[in-house]
C-alpha cells in the first residue's frame, strides 16, 4: 500500500529560514543559470573587451599629442615615439601640428567606431535579457505554478505569487545585466588600467590605489544591510499586490455592501507602508554612491600631489601623467559603478532567493514512474478507509468506506463544513488522502497516469472559472483539439447549444473577462459541456446548482442530469430533485459517512438525511433558526422530497 504524502513545508520560506541558503550557493546558482546563456554573455563581453581597448588607444594618443606639443615648445622634452603606423605616414619632428591632426583624426575614427560597437552591445545586452533570459525565467516559474499541488495554493498567497512571477523574475533578470556583465567588464577594465598604470609608475599606481579597500569595507557593511531590507519590500510589495487583486476579484461583494472606501484605504495602507520602507531604503542606498565616489577622488588628489612632484623632477613626462590621469579617471569610474553593481547583487540575490524557493518546491502530488496507463476507464470507485485532513494532524474526513460501481450515480449531502468538496478533492488527486487508498477500477490512484486520470473526469465546481476566450475554446479548454462536432454535442448534452446558437456570434462569441457577460446559469452549463466534452467515465460535479438562482435552476438540473446518464457521478447536492435519481446517497457528518441508502430509503429512516434536507429547506425559505427542532427538520426534509426541484 502507498503511504499517503504529506509534505511538512509547503509554505515559501519564511526571511529566517531563507536566510541559510544566502550567499555562496545562491551566487553559484545564479552563475550556473547566466551559463545557459553563455554564448550571447560572451559575445556581449566581447563588445566591451573592443570598447575598452579603443578607449585606451584614445587616451595613449591623447598623451602623444600632448607630448608632441611639448617637444614643439621646449625641444629639450624628449619627443615620443609615434606608433608604427602613425610613424611611417608623418615625422613628429619636421610636421609636429601635422602629427598632432593625424593623432586627433585617429581618435575621432576610434570615437565613432566605439559609437556603433556600444550600438550593438546594447542591442545585444536587450536581447539578452527581456528576449531570453526573462521569458524563459517567467515560463519556468509559471510552468512550476501550474504543476505545484493545491496545498501549495492553499498555504501561500496569490499577491507573493503574482510578485515572484513578475517582479522578482525581473530581479534575477538584473542579475546578469547589471551584476555579471558590468563586474567582469569592471574586472577587465580594473585589470588592465591597474597594468597600464603600474608599467607607468609603480610607487605612484600604489598610492594612487591605497584608498581601495576602504571600498570592499563600504560594500560588505552595505550588503549587509540591504539584504534585509530589499526582502522586507518584497514582502511588503506581495501585501500590496495581494490588496490589490483582492479589491479587483471581490468587486461585487466590496460594491454590494458599499466598503469601496475601508477597501481603498486598506490599499492606500499597504501603498504607503512600501512607499515609506522604500524611502528609508533609498535613504541609506544614496550614502553607498557618494562613499565610493569619494574614496575615488582620494586618489586623484594622491595623484596630482605625488604626479605633479614626479613631472617637476622630470621622472615623467606631462603627456605621461594627463594619461595616467585619464586612466585614473576611468578606473574611479568603474569604482563608483561599484555601488551600482553592489546594490542590484543585493536586490537580484532577494529575487532569486525568492524564484528559486518556487522552482525548488517539490511537487508533491506527482505520477509515479512506471504509471498505469489502462487503456479504458470502467468507473469503478472505491474509498478504503480513507482519512485525510489538510492538516494531517487534524483530519476532516474520518475512515471513509465508499464503493461505487461503474455508471453509478452517488450523491454526497451533508450540512457546510462536513467534507463534502474535500472528499470530492481526493478523486482528481487534487489532495492525496492522510491514510487509506481510493483506488479507481481497483488501481490505487496514486499509481494511475496523473494527466491521463485527470482527462478522464470531468469536473464541474460551484462557481466555475471561464476564460476570457470564445465560447468554442472555453467548452474545448481541456481539448483543445476537440472538433466543432465534438464540442456542440457537448453543449446539446449540457443544454446549452440553444443560448449559444442565440449569442452574437455563436460559438464564436467572445466572452469579457470571468464570463462576466452570461448569466450564472449559462456560465455553469458551459462548465458542464466543458465536463462531458471528451465523454470521460466519471463526472464530479460540487454543489452545481449552489451559486444560481431559483429561475435558472431547472434548466441547470435538466443539463446535470443528462450530463450523468451512463458516467460514474459523485455529485455533492441539497437538491431532492437530483438526490431522488441518484443510485446511492451518502450523508457526510463531521467527516465521517453518517448514513448511506437511497433517498426513499434515507428519508424512511427519519434521521440525519431527512434533517440535512430538512435544514437545507429550512435555510431556502429562510425559517428562523429556533424552529429547528429535529421533528420540524424531519417533516421539512419530507417536504422537500416531495418538491419536483
Ligand atoms: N483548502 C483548505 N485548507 C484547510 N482547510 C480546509 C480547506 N478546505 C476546506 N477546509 C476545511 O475542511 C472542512 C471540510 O470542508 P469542505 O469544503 O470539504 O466542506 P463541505 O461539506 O464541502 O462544505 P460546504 O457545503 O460548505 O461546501 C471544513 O472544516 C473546512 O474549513
Amino acid at each position: 500500500m502507498l503511504s499517503g504524502s504529506r509534505p511538512d513545508v509547503v509554505s515559501l520560506a519564511s526571511p529566517e529560514t531563507g536566510r541559510s541558503r544566502e550567499g555562496g550557493s545562491l551566487l553559484l546558482r545564479l552563475l550556473g543559470l547566466s551559463w545557459a546563456y553563455r554564448g550571447r554573455v560572451l559575445r556581449v563581453l566581447g563588445y566591451q573587451i573592443v570598447l575598452l581597448s579603443l578607449g585606451l588607444a584614445g587616451l595613449g594618443l591623447t598623451g602623444l599629442a600632448i607630448d608632441i606639443l611639448r617637444h614643439r615648445l621646449d625641444p629639450s622634452n624628449r619627443l615620443p615615439d609615434l606608433p608604427a603606423g602613425l610613424g611611417r605616414l608623418v615625422d613628429a619632428e619636421r610636421e609636429p601640428m601635422r602629427a598632432v591632426l593625424s593623432i586627433g583624426a585617429a581618435i575621432l575614427a576610434m570615437a565613432a567606431a566605439r559609437a556603433v560597437i556600444n550600438y550593438g552591445y546594447a542591442l545585444s545586452v536587450g536581447y539578452l535579457v527581456h528576449m531570453e533570459i526573462v521569458p524563459d525565467l517567467r515560463a519556468r516559474v509559471y510552468d512550476k505554478l501550474q504543476r505545484l499541488s493545491f496545498r501549495f495554493f492553499d498555504a501561500n498567497k496569490s499577491g507573493s505569487l503574482i510578485n515572484r512571477v513578475t517582479g522578482d523574475v525581473q530581479l534575477v533578470r538584473s542579475f546578469v545585466d547589471g551584476v555579471l556583465l558590468p563586474s567582469v567588464i569592471m574586472v577587465l577594465s580594473l585589470g588592465v588600467y591597474v597594468a597600464y598604470m603600474l608599467r607607468a609608475h609603480v610607487l605612484l599606481t600604489l598610492a594612487c590605489l591605497a584608498p581601495t579597500p576602504l571600498l570592499w569595507i563600504a560594500s560588505t557593511l552595505f550588503a549587509r544591510w540591504a539584504q534585509p531590507a530589499y526582502l522586507r519590500n518584497r514582502e511588503l510589495v506581495d501585501r500590496m499586490v495581494l490588496s490589490f487583486t483582492e479589491g479587483l476579484q471581490g468587486i461585487q461583494v466590496i460594491k454590494g455592501l458599499g466598503r469601496e472606501r475601508e477597501v481603498h484605504r486598506r490599499f492606500d495602507e499597504r501603498s504607503r507602508e512600501v512607499r515609506e520602507q522604500q524611502q528609508e531604503t533609498f535613504r541609506t542606498v544614496s550614502v553607498l554612491s557618494p562613499t565610493i565616489d569619494l574614496l575615488g577622488q582620494v586618489s586623484l588628489v594622491i595623484l596630482l600631489g605625488m604626479g605633479g612632484l614626479l613631472v617637476t623632477r622630470d621622472r615623467m613626462t606631462l603627456g605621461q601623467l594627463v594619461v595616467f590621469a585619464g586612466i585614473l579617471q576611468q578606473f574611479s569610474g568603474q569604482i563608483a559603478s561599484m555601488a551600482t553593481i553592489v546594490n542590484t547583487a543585493q536586490q537580484s540575490f532577494i529575487g532569486a532567493k525568492r524564484v528559486f524557493e518556487v522552482l525548488d518546491t517539490p511537487v508533491e502530488i506527482t505520477s509515479p514512474e512506471a504509471p498505469a496507463r489502462p487503456a479504458r476507464v470502467e468507473g469503478r470507485l472505491v474509498f478504503e478507509r480513507v482519512t485525510f485532513g489538510y492538516d494531517p494532524e487534524r483530519p476532516v474526513l474520518h475512515d471513509v468506506h465508499l464503493d461505487v460501481a461503474p455508471g453509478q450515480f452517488v450523491a454526497v449531502i451533508g450540512p457546510t463544513g462536513a467534507g463534502k468538496s474535500t472528499l470530492l478533492s481526493l478523486i482528481p488527486r487534487f489532495y492525496d488522502p492522510t491514510s487509506g487508498r481510493v483506488l479507481l477500477d481497483g488501481i490505487d490512484l496514486r499509481r494511475h497516469d496523473l494527466d491521463q486520470i485527470r482527462r478522464r473526469m470531468g469536473v464541474v465546481f460551484q462557481d466555475n472559472f471561464l476564460f476570457s476566450n470564445t465560447v468554442a475554446a472555453n467548452i474545448a479548454f481541456g481539448a483543445p483539439h476537440a472538433t466543432r462536432e465534438q464540442i456542440e454535442r457537448a453543449a446539446v448534452i449540457a443544454c446549452a447549444h440553444e443560448f449559444i446558437r442565440e449569442l452574437p456570434e455563436g460559438y464564436d462569441t467572445e466572452l469579457g473577462e470571468a464570463a462576466a457577460n452570461l448569466s450564472g446559469g449559462q456560465r455553469q452549463r458551459l462548465a458542464i459541456a466543458r465536463a462531458v466534452l471528451l465523454d470521460p467515465p466519471l463526472l464530479l460535479l460540487d454543489d452545481p446548482t449552489a451559486a444560481v438562482d431559483a429561475s435558472t435552476e431547472r434548466e441547470i438540473l435538466d443539463a446535470i442530469l443528462s450530463a450523468t446518464r451512463g458516467r460514474t457521478t459523485i455529485m455533492a447536492t441539497h437538491r431532492a430533485h437530483l438526490l431522488r435519481r441518484a443510485h446511492q446517497v451518502i450523508v457526510l457528518d463531521r467527516g465521517r459517512i453518517a448514513e448511506r441508502g437511497t433517498h426513499e430509503e434515507l428519508l424512511r429512516r427519519r434521521g440525519h438525511y431527512a434533517s440535512a434536507l430538512a435544514l437545507h429547506d429550512a435555510h431556502a425559505v429562510g425559517a428562523r433558526a429556533d424552529d429547528d427542532t429535529p421533528s420540524r427538520r424531519a417533516a421539512a426534509g419530507a417536504r422537500a422530497a416531495e418538491d419536483p426541484a
